[in-house]
């Protein structure tokens, strides 16, 4: 198969005729078999890795994709894990076989079967019989599908990057995985319960179940920070599946990238509900008409705009309710008018109206007034062309302005919103430049530039239309990703076509398919209005965990973050199940639980490695020496483990330093990181350093602490100065 498609794509790069349309359509050949051939070869390792045998006879086994034999026969030799036929295979248990007789998982790499595992889910004695297996081939069976390769995966060593659990999924996350597209669907969970993993996966499984519907419009997700985008990277395209879009929050809003966060009491004021409301006024103020006459020394003579003018312009602005920039036009259009006659009566005056100013004449006068620096001057005062970013800035900037569009908010509060122009954008900050972009709009194609764009743009249009009858069905996904813009720029030689993801990045107003949030427990008022843009038809997987919330304006309750939303229309599914902290970390991680909050329930931990977790008080001037000896002692060379240290921000450059280590790259055996930038990370070995500081440094610490616990698979090590930490007590 992959030879097939190789030479299939390599027929398209030598194919063509040269015209605009045999250009695009090379293009789409090639990047469609390009696309099929990337999935072919991730499929290559790992392709099979289980069976099912059924009580009548029957077998199948399961894969990363779907083959059919070749021929006549027709017959399906390998069945894709999220086919509705190989759902069994994650969720028959003893109790509830599904017809299966045995569940059996192979542990392949590349072409090479290392070991098989199997379960047998009937064991009654007659179908033992009829499958010609003796009694005593039964192993006991525990609650776990497939517990040998689920052990397997979850006591190797981590690498840095998170991998796809798709051999081992288990039956409560199969049943996320698949449920139904539509609707708001929250996953809460404890840490390591699987919650990333399976947001993953459902992407893959939506993405092949509805492909159509979801290939043109692809799926975004949105992760915490990109350290975690860049550790959980790989699973998608090794899914095969790459219409994919991952975001932070800091990078939804193009032309912005925001990694920089805003002390937590600015954040806590940013991320309120009510900055819709400020960034509303905001605009309110910068449409306000002079109470006074506006006078004009233009090329063609002194004007005066009258304050009645003015209002009636506004009233021309406000009225349809369209976006600013596009309300621009019908305001300029009426101010020009208004304009001109004052040109038309000082130019026939007197005349005794023996020359007649015709329409022409009068078109003639608003292009020169239009054309006019003074006019423009005046014209950009009174109701400006604005961008998001310079709406947001000025607010900031000024004390008035801000006391104007935020009438409600105390002195001190408005003080802390004060930012220089040119000082960089925060995270906080990209919700409320959305809010203004989505009040502003998009101006309206004005200058002649522009118009020779739309004239290509509409000649692409037809080129399209075009290409569009010729195709046969399965091609539609592929050609609706390509818009007549890219057409058209295509033909300028200035872009070569682009992926949906791609595409859907750039541009603000995409709506998505679906949209994946993790970590969504982080997520502001401000930034749930923002993330619900995206996707307008609500159809939604959020995934989190209340009680690891550390931003000072996260959730502290689903209902009471979505409810202005989406109202109760959200389905909540729960994962229990630890398969990240061993037993013995898990006691300790339960405990600071019970302080955030006694009615939430710890998952269970699904391991024990026997290892206890160690303390360390060292003094104050030994701390840096004793976490490198510490370190030292953890990773002895020659391993494979990763070990992450977690710090107070105050510590982190200080022992980074001291460890010759990053905070970037995961594939270092060592990073040195604060806990909100090992949110959703794990690693082999943590060693947490002055719980209690990390504990006081901010408004939600007690839930850091406890995300610093969980980020261990195998060994935790604590060490402080000073008092016993909290959570030894
Ligand atoms: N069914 C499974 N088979 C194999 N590994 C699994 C399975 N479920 C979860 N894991 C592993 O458990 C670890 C924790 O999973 P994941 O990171 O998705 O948890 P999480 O709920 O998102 O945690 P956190 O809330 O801490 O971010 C990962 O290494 C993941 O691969």
């Amino acid at each position: 198969m992959r030879a097939e498609t190789l030479a299939l794509r390599d027929s398209y790069s030598a194919k063509g005729d040269g015209t605009p349309g045999g250009r695009v359509q090379q293009d789409i050949g090639w990047s469609h078999h390009n696309a099929s051939l990337t999935a072919l070869n991730v499929a290559e390792d790992r392709l099979c890795f289980g069976r099912i045998d059924t009580t009548d006879g029957e077998s199948m086994h399961i894969g990363r994709m779907g083959m059919f034999e070749e021929g006549a026969s027709d017959r399906q030799l390998l069945m894709d894990w999220r086919a509705p036929s190989a759902r069994p295979f994650y969720v028959a248990t003893a109790a509830h076989p599904l017809g299966l007789l045995r569940r059996r998982h192979l542990r392949i790499r590349r072409r090479r079967l290392e070991s098989l595992s199997d379960e047998f889910l009937d064991v009654s004695a007659e179908a033992l019989q009829r499958a010609g297996i003796s009694p005593d081939e039964v192993a006991a069976t525990s609650g776990l599908a497939g517990e040998s390769a689920l052990m397997t995966a979850l006591n190797a060593p981590r690498t840095g990057r998170m991998s796809d659990i798709v051999e081992t999924i288990q039956s409560e996350q199969d049943t996320i995985i698949r449920s139904e597209r539509n609707g708001v669907l929250v996953v809460q969970g404890g840490p390591g319960t699987g919650k990333t993993a399976v947001a993953l996966h459902r992407a893959a499984y939506l993405l092949y179940t509805f492909r159509e519907q979801l290939a043109s419009r692809g799926v975004l997700l949105i992760g915490p920070n990109r350290t975690f985008l860049s550790y959980i990277g790989q699973v998608l395209p090794s899914l095969g599946e790459n219409a994919v879009v991952l975001s932070t929050l800091g990078d939804l809003f193009p032309g912005v990238s925001a990694t920089a966060a805003d002390r937590p009491e600015v954040a806590r004021i940013k991320g309120r509900r009510s900055m819709a409301g400020m960034v509303a006024n905001a605009l309110l103020d910068r449409q306000r008409m002079p109470k006074t006459a506006v006078v004009i020394e233009s090329g063609l003579g002194r004007l005066v705009l009258q304050p009645e003018d003015l209002k009636r312009a506004q009233d021309r602005g406000w009225a349809g309710r369209i976006p600013h920039n596009r309300a621009r036009a019908a305001v300029v259009r009426y101010l020009l008018r208004r304009l001109a006659r004052q040109v038309k009566e000082r130019q026939t005056s007197g005349l005794g109206g023996e020359i007649p100013f015709t329409a022409e004449d009068m078109a003639q006068v608003v292009a020169d007034l239009r054309e006019d620096e003074a006019v423009q001057s005046a014209l950009h005062g009174l109701w400006p062309l604005m961008t998001a970013q310079r709406l947001l800035s000025d607010l900031y900037a000024s004390p008035r302005r801000l006391a104007f569009a935020a009438p409600d908010l105390q002195e001190r509060a408005r003080d802390l919103l004060h930012r220089e122009p040119g000082a960089p954008w925060t995270i906080s900050d990209v919700p409320l430049l959305d809010e203004a972009a989505e009040l502003l709009g998009e101006p309206r194609l004005a200058d002649q530039a522009e118009a020779e764009r739309v004239a290509a743009r509409e000649y692409a249009q037809g080129v399209l239309d075009m290409l569009n009858d010729g195709q046969d069905e399965t091609d539609q996904p592929l050609l609706s990703m390509i818009s007549a813009a890219d057409l058209a720029a295509l033909r300028e030689e200035q872009v070569t076509l682009s992926s949906t993801a791609e595409r859907a990045a750039q541009d603000r107003e995409w709506t998505y398919g679906h949209v994946v949030v993790d970590e969504a427990q982080e997520l502001s008022p401000m930034a749930w209005r923002m993330v619900i843009r995206r996707c307008p038809a609500r159809s939604m997987t959020l995934v989190g965990d209340i009680a690891q919330t550390s931003d000072p304006s996260g959730a502290t309750s689903w209902d009471r973050a979505l409810r202005p939303h989406v109202g109760d229309r959200w389905r909540l599914a729960e994962l229990t199940v630890n398969y990240r902290t061993p037993l013995e970390i898990s006691r300790v991680a339960d405990r600071v639980l019970r302080r955030i909050d006694r009615t939430l329930q710890p998952p269970e931990a699904v391991r024990s490695t026997g290892v206890q977790p160690w303390w360390q008080e060292v003094s104050p001037e030994k701390l840096a020496d004793a976490t490198v000896h510490a370190v030292r002692d953890e990773l002895p060379p020659g391993g494979q483990e990763h070990l992450a240290v977690l710090v107070p921000y105050a510590l982190r450059d200080e022992l980074a330093d001291a460890l010759r280590a990053g905070h970037g790259d995961l594939t270092d055996r060592v990073v040195v990181l604060t806990v909100p930038e090992a949110k959703g990370l794990e690693f082999d070995v943590v060693i947490l350093v002055e719980p209690d500081r990390i504990e006081d440094e901010s408004p939600r610490g007690l839930g850091d602490v406890y995300v610093a616990l969980t980020r261990a698979t195998q060994r935790l090590g604590v060490l402080w100065t000073g008092r016993q930490p909290r959570i030894a007590r």
